[in-house]
């Protein structure tokens, strides 16, 4: 099934796998054991492989002997050119055969940082400055922290949480009236591609301020500005006030974060503050369906947020794993912790940082059962802020 028609017809639940969900072999989620990938894929999906599974017996006990045949190796894997024509294009991307390796881990090691000296009453100067070196230590070996004590109501994100439940449970047609389109970056959309792979997922974008002033063009000469506004859905109740009270809190929380990574960097605590005056971040509600096709499609591809930094709340389903920085680049999960913040450190404080702090590579695995949400922060600053190193 083509895009245009996916994307038109049908909630991306029901999807059939499409060429454009298929990740490219180094970026596909790790399996333990290959499936349905042989013959199905040489024969062009002519023959697919069939789910199948064993139930066990409360009395007798069974043995079975299965023999299973793999190819080289170093096979390339890929449909039969005599099986692709005109009518029956490839449906599959060549990948290596070989037992795939255990390509993520358990991820203990992302550090847990309590932010309760800038969130509670009188804190200690000594607790702000030990503080202000974990965030420095934790910038420059991870780029991904998760915070506890983060001061952002709870009752609040779980409000929010619900509302973008309820609002991704409607029919498509429902969510398609406030689908994202050429007078705002707003709203609702369910085609969005990494890397030209399609994502397996749906957001639905609300701006932090209103308007949120954004140049027409690139081109650094032309000064046409166009004043995005918000779309604004009418269920479910309240959608509104839940986000807007939400990004007040967000950003109270990006200040401080802001002002850690700068004290942390030795700069002035306010040095990041004047880039925000007319900032253009966003709050993302993100719908991740379960995916038949778990082995194959990413909820997001891997990727470097692009602003100066994102605040993340994530259900507990998990999915989300980020590319650790030593040697051995091993995508490490990031495990849910209830009510923490993951906070990731995006391109814009790699360069205003002069590349102390590097923005992460992080991606978002599908699972086959569950559905997952997550809502992350993206905060930008103004559209005309020249972004470069501080001198
Ligand atoms: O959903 C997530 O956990 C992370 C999403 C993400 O990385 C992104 O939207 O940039
Ligand atoms: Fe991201």
């Amino acid at each position: 099934m083509n895009e245009s028609s996916s994307s038109s017809s049908q909630a991306m639940g029901t999807i059939d796998v499409d060429q454009a969900f298929i990740q490219e072999p180094e970026h596909r989620p790790s399996l333990s054991t290959i499936e349905g990938q042989g013959i199905p894929v040489w024969s062009n999906g002519a023959y697919e492989s069939v789910e199948h599974r064993v139930i066990v017996n409360s009395e007798k006990e069974r043995f079975s002997i299965p023999y299973f045949l793999f190819p080289a190796h170093d096979t390339e894997v890929k449909p039969l050119k005599e099986l692709i024509h005109e009518h029956n294009p490839p449906k599959y991307r060549p990948y290596k055969s070989g037992k795939p390796s255990l390509s993520t881990i358990e991820g203990q090691g992302i550090p847990v940082i309590d932010l309760s000296p800038v969130t509670s009453n009188n804190p200690s100067l000594s607790s702000i400055n030990a503080l202000v070196k974990e965030i420095g230590s934790a910038c420059k070996e991870w780029g991904f922290i998760q915070v506890t004590n983060h001061g952002v109501p709870l009752s609040l994100r779980q409000n929010l949480l619900e509302a973008s439940k309820s609002f991704f449970a409607q029919s498509l047609q429902d969510k398609k009236k406030v689908s994202r389109d050429e007078t705002s970056a707003s709203g609702y959309y369910d085609t969005e591609h990494t890397k030209n792979v399609r994502d397996w997922k749906e957001v639905f974008d609300f701006l932090a301020k209103e308007p949120t002033l954004f140049p027409l063009t690139s081109d650094e000469h032309d000064d046409r500005i166009l004043h995005w506004t918000n779309k604004n859905p009418q269920y479910p109740p309240h959608f509104r006030d839940i986000l807007k009270e939400y990004i007040k809190e967000m950003e109270k929380l990006s200040y401080k974060l802001l002002e850690l990574i700068a004290l942390s960097l030795g700069l002035e605590s306010k040095r990041f503050e004047e880039f925000f005056g007319d900032q253009t971040s966003f709050v993302r509600l993100k719908y991740y369906p379960p995916c038949p096709y778990s082995h194959l499609a990413l909820g997001v591809g891997p990727h470097k947020d692009s602003g100066a930094l994102t605040i993340l709340a994530q259900d507990d389903v998990g999915g989300l794993q980020v590319k650790r920085k030593t040697h051995d680049q091993e995508w490490i999960n990031v495990e849910p912790i209830p009510h923490a913040y993951i906070i990731n450190l995006a391109d814009i404080i790699q360069v205003w940082s002069n590349g102390a702090y590097e923005s992460v590579e992080h991606r978002v695995i599908v699972n086959s059962e569950k559905e997952r949400f997550s809502i992350p922060y993206f905060l930008f600053p103004a559209h005309d802020t020249e972004v470069k190193p501080l001198k």
